[in-house]
């Protein structure tokens, strides 16, 4: 069965088509800023050369028609046709409460995912124009939606209840939720087989740092505690969200320079983190250039980044009363060298032990960056949230045929 999985974005579109004989990826894609004067489309067919080019693409529904009319290229395409593709899977962020798994969609679902709106206000809108412009463009085709927040619905009360009056997590379901589930659930389970030992038996911290950033505590192989909460906000300090911060402040900024709830949620999540700090990017690559440099700010964003990771980690090692395994995973997990250094260098308390020739390795494999010695196993296990939901596609669809 052939599976296109799309992760949509409020102005990108990402995607893969699977060949789930062998889990083979056919070809994988971007398209950026849809919506704005000149789109970048990016394709990559498997064993062909990439290709790319610019054009009008004012909304998602072209977007998709692009993609598929790039998958059926006679050039650059990978099939010979769109009836070729058999079902389709999302990327959801926000599952709320409804959705402990994966799900075939359906008029209920997209109420639902709609519900979420508030929830996860820079994904789930996103998500729906993805479900939308698949289904206008392959109406007879069945889609699957995978759930960010699905892995960490395991999580005890004690570690998704806000103390705050009860009563608002009764009506209107206040709580901590998380994300990026797919991703730690995926890296966990590849670090117990990397490691050859029952994921049951370990404490993994599992550290998403991408974009967007976050932390679980894997006890017994289900999510214990994550650093996400109510809405992908929380936690972490990200590339433009701010992660843990007074609660007070919103309403003292907000007092204090007039803003409206609209805008101060902006602040909070497109103009925080790493790029207010630094004054330059989001964009952990270019901190580290301006870092080595000898540029002020973006030497303090780094160093808020990594202490802020490094408190994570120790709260995380004080929820399971231990660790065995910390696991690096997405964008700056898979790639800073010197993030992992720094943070690895603060954690021998912990009996973490870097080997900094291991750590300097580029691969796209999953491996062990500690020592030998090292009480914890600290891995870089690349994440692969794509995967994931083209084999949650694929279960679910071929369970509609049996
Ligand atoms: N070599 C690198 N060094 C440091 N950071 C990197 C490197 N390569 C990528 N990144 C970071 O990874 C981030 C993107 O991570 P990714 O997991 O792809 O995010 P998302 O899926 O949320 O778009 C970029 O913002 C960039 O800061
Ligand atoms: C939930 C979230 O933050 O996702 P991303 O990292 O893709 O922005
Ligand atoms: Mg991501």
């Amino acid at each position: 069965m052939k599976v296109l999985v799309i992760n949509a974005g409020s102005s990108s579109l990402k995607y893969q088509l699977y060949d789930m004989k062998d889990e083979s990826v056919l070809a994988k894609g971007l398209v950026e800023r849809i919506g704005m004067d000149s789109s970048i489309v990016t394709h990559k067919p498997a064993g062909l050369a990439e290709v790319s080019e610019v054009s009008e693409i004012l909304e998602h529904t072209t977007a998709v028609r692009k993609v598929l009319s790039l998958l059926t290229d006679k050039e650059h395409g990978v099939i010979g046709s769109v009836d070729e593709i058999e079902a389709v899977g999302h990327r959801v962020v926000h599952g709320g409460e409804y959705f402990g798994e994966s799900a075939l969609v359906d008029g209920d679902v997209k109420t639902k995912i709609r519900q979420l709106f508030d929830l996860a206000p820079l994904h789930n809108p996103a998500s729906m124009m993805g479900i939308k412009a698949a289904e206008s463009n392959m109406p007879h085709v069945p889609q699957v939606v995978v759930f960010d927040t699905a892995f960490h619905q395991s999580m005890p009360e004690n570690a998704y209840l806000y103390a705050i009056p009860r009563v608002l997590y009764k009506k209107h379901k206040v709580r901590r939720y998380g994300a990026h589930g797919t991703s730690h659930e995926f890296v966990s389970k590849a670090a117990a087989e990397f490691l050859d030992r029952p994921i049951e038996e370990l404490k993994i911290i599992s550290c998403h740092i991408g974009n967007g950033a976050s932390l679980t505590a894997v006890q017994e192989g289900r999510s214990i505690d994550t650093s996400m909460g109510m809405t992908p906000l929380e936690g972490l300090m990200m590339g433009t969200r701010s992660g843990d911060l007074d609660p007070a402040i919103v309403p003292y900024v907000m007092n204090k320079e007039e803003l409206t709830v609209n805008e101060v949620n902006s602040m909070l999540n497109k103009h925080s983190g790493l790029l207010a700090i630094s004054g330059i990017s989001s964009d952990m690559r270019e901190i580290t250039e301006g870092m080595q440099k000898g540029d002020a700010n973006s030497k303090l964003a780094f160093e808020m980044y990594e202490y802020r990771l490094r408190k994570y980690i120790g709260s995380y090692a004080a929820v399971m009363n231990g660790v065995d395994v910390i696991v690096f995973t997405a964008g700056v997990g898979e790639n800073s060298v010197v993030l992992r250094k720094k943070v690895c260098e603060n954690l021998t308390y912990l009996g973490v032990e870097l080997d900094e020739e291991l750590n300097e390795i580029r691969s796209g494999e999953p491996r062990r960056i500690s020592t030998a010695n090292s009480k914890v196993q600290v891995l870089v296990v690349p994440t692969n949230e794509e995967l994931v939901i083209a084999r949650d596609t694929n279960r679910i669809v071929q369970g509609l045929k049996s």
